[in-house]
Formats: C-alpha cells, structure tokens, sequence
C-alpha cells in the first residue's frame, strides 16, 4: 500500500482561458508553461502535500473550459471531493457565467463536495472584477475564496493547502479511520442527471 493517509480528487472547472492548467501545472510542476495551449477533455496530475505532519495524495483533474468538451467533463464532477471554480480577475464575462457552473455542480457534483472560488490572474493590472465583489460571491454560495497568479505563483501552494486541510478535516470528523478506498467510495454516489444546462460563451 502507498505511503499517504488520504487520497483526495480535486477537479478544476471554469471558462476556457482563465488559467485553469497554469494553475495545475504551477503547482504540481513549479512552472509557467509558455504558449500553453487548450486543454482537450480532461487532463490530471498527482501530488503529495503535508497536512498536519500526515501525507495527503491529491489527484488534481484539470478540465477543458470550452463548451464542447462539457459532457466529458461533467463526469469527472460526480467523484470529486473538491471543485475548484476558477474565473478571471480580468474578464467580467468570466465571473458572469459563475452561475452557470454553479448550476453544473448542483446538478453533476456530489452535494458534499468541497467548493472553491478561484479569481485568477491577480497579477494583471486590467482588473475588471473588485477582490471584494468576488469575496461576496463565495461567501452567498458557501465557498472559500482565494485570488491568484500562475504567472507569479502567488497563492497558488496556499490555494491547494487549504483545500486539502478541509478535506483532511471533514474526513477525519465524519468518517474516523477508515481507508483510501472507503473514503473515495463515499464520495462517488451517482447523482441522477435531470436538465441539461448550455452556456454558449467559450
Ligand atoms: N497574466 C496571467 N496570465 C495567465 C495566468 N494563468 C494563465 N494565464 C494565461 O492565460 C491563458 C490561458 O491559460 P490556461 O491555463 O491554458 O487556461 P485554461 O483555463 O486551462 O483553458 P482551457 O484549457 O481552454 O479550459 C494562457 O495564455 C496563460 O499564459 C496568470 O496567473 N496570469
């Protein structure tokens, strides 16, 4: 059996362009992957952290924002512990449309899942959504909120922490010891699809 204590998936959704893979790829990899191209259905990457002195795997699935790809990925929703809704600070539209993806969730995602607000791009200086109104927004919708820079790698480590020191919390308080496999299981219960939602903006 693998040395780690947990075993987390972690699914990052949001528009196409607000920086989704940076963001994976800043944290898994230490980099800024130059002329990074879209990403095609879905993508994941594996990485280790410290929680409380315990190890903690966290399986980082990184989704493509663009519309065609949206029946592949709303099935990688169903199993996720945790969903990472990222927009851009730059990009109104981009925060415009959380609440087509928070529809998404409330219909592919586990109602336990874990949810973050990601406002992308901090770096940039064409910001076009204030920190506070994104603040605002998660805290209405019940999501930790937290500014980002891939580019700069500001808060990104701090980003991926705090999502793994929540799940290591609510899953020592409502399960006590139990195993890996246990622990995914309980997340994965299929959720019946009942409307389709379209959002034409990628
Ligand atoms: N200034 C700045 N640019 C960024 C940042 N993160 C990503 N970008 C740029 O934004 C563009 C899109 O980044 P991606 O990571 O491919 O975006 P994505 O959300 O994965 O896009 P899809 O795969 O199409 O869903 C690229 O040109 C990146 O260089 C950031 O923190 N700051």
């Amino acid at each position: 059996m693998e040395d780690y204590k947990f075993l987390f998936k972690v699914v990052l959704i949001g528009n196409a362009g607000v920086g989704k893979t940076c963001i994976v790829r800043r944290f898994t990899q230490g980099l800024f992957p130059p002329g990074q191209g879209a990403t095609i259905g879905v993508d994941f990457l594996i990485k280790t952290v410290q929680v409380d002195g315990e190890k903690v795997k966290l399986q980082i699935w990184d989704t493509a924002g663009q519309e065609r790809f949206r029946s592949i990925t709303q099935s990688y929703y169903r199993s996720a512990h945790a969903l990472i809704l990222v927009y851009e600070i730059s990009s109104q539209s981009t925060f415009d449309c959380l609440h087509m993806w928070l529809k998404e969730i409330e219909q592919f995602a586990n109602p336990k899942v874990l949810r973050a607000l990601v406002g992308n791009k901090m770096d940039r200086k064409d910001r076009e959504v204030p920190n506070q109104i994104g603040k605002e927004f998660a805290k209405a919708h019940n999501m930790y909120f937290i500014e980002t820079s891939a580019k700069d790698s500001d808060n990104v480590e701090k980003l991926f922490l705090e999502v793994a020191a929540r799940l290591t919390e609510e899953a020592k308080a409502t399960r006590g010891q139990f195993n890996n496999s246990e622990l995914i299981q309980s997340f994965g219960e299929k959720k019946e699809k009942t409307e389709h939602h379209c959002c034409k903006f990628s």
